[in-house]
């Protein structure tokens, strides 16, 4: 058989309906539809070519990126695309640009944290992008510590002004995406001073550059922070650097929703919480969960396919070798990797809902679930982006050597994806939040308030902390309750033991450094615990289409006990399971590998992917692969000329120096 006949035979195989799956992946079938539509519009537009952008180099790359960001908003405006189109198509067109910041941060800073009126003012001009906006936090001294911030806003009541100053090195405004190059406006964080006293971080709208000439406006250096990892990658964002000489913007361009400036200077809290001011970050974390399935499925797709093409060892009077996709090594690596790209697709539609909910009670003044919605979307964010990174490098390696390729799409697409471990929130710092919030709703036990949503098993905690696992033969872990309850014994034991320990330090704080790393895992524990339960929810829904529930199913179970077995230490070690049941549990993994084996090419072409946005020679849909790899080695620079540039200058006189040296 040849090479590009393996993926169809594997096609054959499918035990399910791989259209009905392709719309559970996408969400409803409005979504993928969508989705489908615009995935091709962008394949078939020369403009958003993307093969070569590795070999371009900074300036060609950024002026690329300008390129496919003025075509994709012109393509929005002709087609009159709908939002949730517009922001397809900027997905598929898949380069990290300066739209992402605009619409991503900026607009929903200035709707979360800005008046009515400031919204009516900014929102239409920001839609329209005759302004283009940034999200201007971190500074080159603070990034994590958003109270350390350093940039002032001081009011000045002679004018009705604000004045925002940078007074220190540390204070220039570092990474904001979008401010290097191109944006026009920002809202910048600075601390809000009035009359010599310090009210903390507040936003404010700034305007930076010319909308005529584009050139940065007076007291205001701006400017590109400098190459970042691998080469194309997150090059194509202009993370910027931004330094303030006592530049005046009107009061009413402060974000005065949560706290408010009068014309005589007073300062006034309304009833929103303070941490309103963090409502950006909530919202974006909330989105990066879902861009963690999708970085995620990209590379098990690309693995997968390569994995069904790739043989190696095993042939049998000259039959066809093994395909390394059958090696148990390789399942018990690419399968669950798979399984976690559908665990946090679920996990990723759930938080969105939350966050949906959140926004209403909000808007409705009920902030009573603002703390748990900080805690999941920054737990979900941390948990399922480390996992990300690390599971593509684990794709990288599962392809072998041509995994390296930069043809492979892989190098570049960890690139691309490892600084989600960091933005938003350094993953360690997001999981310490869920840590204080988990010690919180630990503290509160007993005090006559049930925890609820995702913390609602800590009520149960007596019997959480004394339940015996009954599992006794590897079957029994298909029982969802089972799962559930194993790891809400195992999140429930190690919150109480962190709760138990830190109650012995007589100042908490000190407490809360000393035991951080166990607290972390506590933190790791209850964040694996919602995305499993969500996977198990999803799965009571009414799935339709042959076979799609058992498949899902199938990878429900994968999830939890591949989890189960990399974390092996933490369920034994807290009681939650006894040695023999892990040894079962793993005895059950190998056979659901065994079980999902059949349909796992299916199961990653469900996820509807083209190969324009794959960007990957060993992922291609028709597993041509040796074939394109050999094309492709020619099209390198380096082979336009037989004999290499440098041939005379650098290598011609190391092979002739033996002339020479027979003379001397
Ligand atoms: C096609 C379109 C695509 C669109 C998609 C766009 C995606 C773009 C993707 C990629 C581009 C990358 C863009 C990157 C941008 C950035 O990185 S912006 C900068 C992000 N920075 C951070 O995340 C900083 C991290 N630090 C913090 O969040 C906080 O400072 C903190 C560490 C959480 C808090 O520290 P601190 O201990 O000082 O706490 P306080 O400030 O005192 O707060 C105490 C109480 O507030 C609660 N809290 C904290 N944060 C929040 C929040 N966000 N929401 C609600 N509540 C919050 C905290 O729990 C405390 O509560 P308690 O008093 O009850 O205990
Ligand atoms: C590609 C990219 C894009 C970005 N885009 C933007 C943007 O658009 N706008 C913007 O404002 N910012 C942006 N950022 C900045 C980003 O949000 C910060 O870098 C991030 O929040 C981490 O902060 P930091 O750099 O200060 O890390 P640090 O906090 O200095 O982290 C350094 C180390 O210290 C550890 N650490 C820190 N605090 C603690 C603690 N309390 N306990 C234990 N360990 C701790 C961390 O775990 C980490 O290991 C971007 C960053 C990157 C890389």
């Amino acid at each position: 058989m040849e090479a590009v006949d393996y993926l169809a035979e594997e096609r054959r195989k499918a035990e399910f309906d791989v259209e009905e799956m392709k719309i559970v992946w996408a969400g409803s079938r409005h979504a993928y539809e969508i989705s489908d539509r615009v995935s091709r519009l962008v394949a078939s537009d020369p403009v958003f070519r993307k093969d070569n952008r590795t070999m371009l180099s900074r300036k060609d790359l950024f002026k690329d990126t300008l390129r496919k960001a003025a075509h994709a908003w012109k393509r929005i405006i002709e087609l009159r695309l709908s939002e949730e189109e517009a922001k397809t198509l900027r997905f598929y067109v898949d380069q990290p640009a300066y739209t992402d910041l605009h619409w991503g941060m900026f607009i929903p800073a200035i709707k979360g944290q800005g008046t009515e009126e400031q919204q009516q003012k900014w929102l239409p001009m920001a839609y329209k992008m005759q302004i283009i906006g940034c999200y201007a936090q971190t500074e080159l001294g603070h990034g994590s510590n958003v109270q350390g911030l350093e940039t002032t806003a001081k009011f000045d009541p002679q004018t009705d002004e604000f004045v925002i100053h940078s007074p220190t090195l540390t204070s220039s405004k570092w990474w904001p995406g979008g401010l290097g190059k191109v944006s026009t406006h920002a809202v910048v964080y600075a601390r809000l001073i009035i009359d010599g006293q310090d009210h903390g971080v507040h936003g404010f709208i700034v305007q930076l550059r010319s909308l005529d000439d584009h050139s940065p406006l007076p007291g205001i250096t701006v400017g590109d922070v400098g190459m970042k990892f691998g080469s194309g990658a997150y090059n194509s964002m202009d993370n910027g650097v931004l330094r303030f000489d006592h530049v005046r913007i009107p009061r009413n361009q402060m974000l005065m929703r949560v706290s408010q400036v009068t014309r005589e200077g007073k300062y006034m809290q309304s009833d929103v919480p303070r941490q309103l001011v963090y409502g950006t970050m909530v919202y974006v974390r909330q989105t990066i969960v879902s861009d963690a399935s999708r970085a995620l499925s990209r590379a098990v797709c690309i693995a997968t396919r390569y994995s069904a093409v790739r043989r190696q060892f095993g042939s049998q009077n000259g039959g066809p070798e093994t395909q390394v996709i059958n090696y148990k090594t390789q399942q018990s690596r690419l399968f669950p990797l798979l399984a976690s790209a559908y665990a946090f697709k679920f996990v990723g539609e759930w938080l969105k809902w939350l966050y949906a909910d959140v926004t209403q009670r909000l808007e409705a003044n009920d902030f009573s679930t603002l703390p748990e919605a900080h805690a999941c979307t920054a737990g979900l964010k941390s948990v399922t982006t480390s996992a990300t990174a690390d599971a593509i490098e684990e794709c990288r390696k599962l392809c072998g050597g041509h995994g390296y390729l930069s043809s492979s799409g892989l190098p570049e697409l960890f690139a691309v994806y490892i600084p989600a471990c960091t933005y938003e929130g350094d993953n360690i710092v997001l999981l310490l939040q869920v840590a204080r919030f988990l010690m919180k709703t630990v503290s509160q036990l007993g005090s006559g308030k049930n925890p609820v949503g995702t913390t609602a098993y800590m009520g149960r905690v007596e019997h959480l902390t004394q339940c015996n696992c009954e599992v006794q033969r590897a079957e029994d872990w298909l029982k969802p309750s089972v799962i559930l309850e194993a790891f809400e014994a195992r999140a429930a034991r190690m919150s109480v033991a962190c709760a138990k320990s830190l109650s012995k330090f007589s100042n908490p704080e000190e407490g809360f450094a000393e035991l951080s790393a166990d607290l972390v895992e506590a933190a790791v524990a209850h964040c694996q615990l919602i995305i499993v339960s969500k996977f198990i929810e999803k799965l009571q829904q009414d799935i339709p289409g042959k076979g799609v529930k058992r498949q899902l199913e199938t990878l429900c179970n994968i999830y939890a006990l591949y989890l189960l077995h990399k974390h092996l230490g933490d369920f034994i070690s807290t009681g939650s399971i006894s040695p023999k049941q892990g040894a079962l549990a793993n005895e059950q993994l190998r056979l659901l590998y065994s079980q999902v084996r059949p349909s796992v090419i299916a199961l990653v072409d469900a996820f509807n992917y083209t190969d324009h946005y794959l960007g990957s020679i060993l992922g291609c849909y028709d597993g041509n692969v040796y074939q394109k790899l050999y094309d492709e080695a020619w099209k390198d620079p380096l082979n336009e000329t037989v004999v290499p540039d440098g041939y005379h200058e650098y290598i011609r006189p190391i092979l002739k120096q033996h002339i020479r040296n027979a003379r001397l």
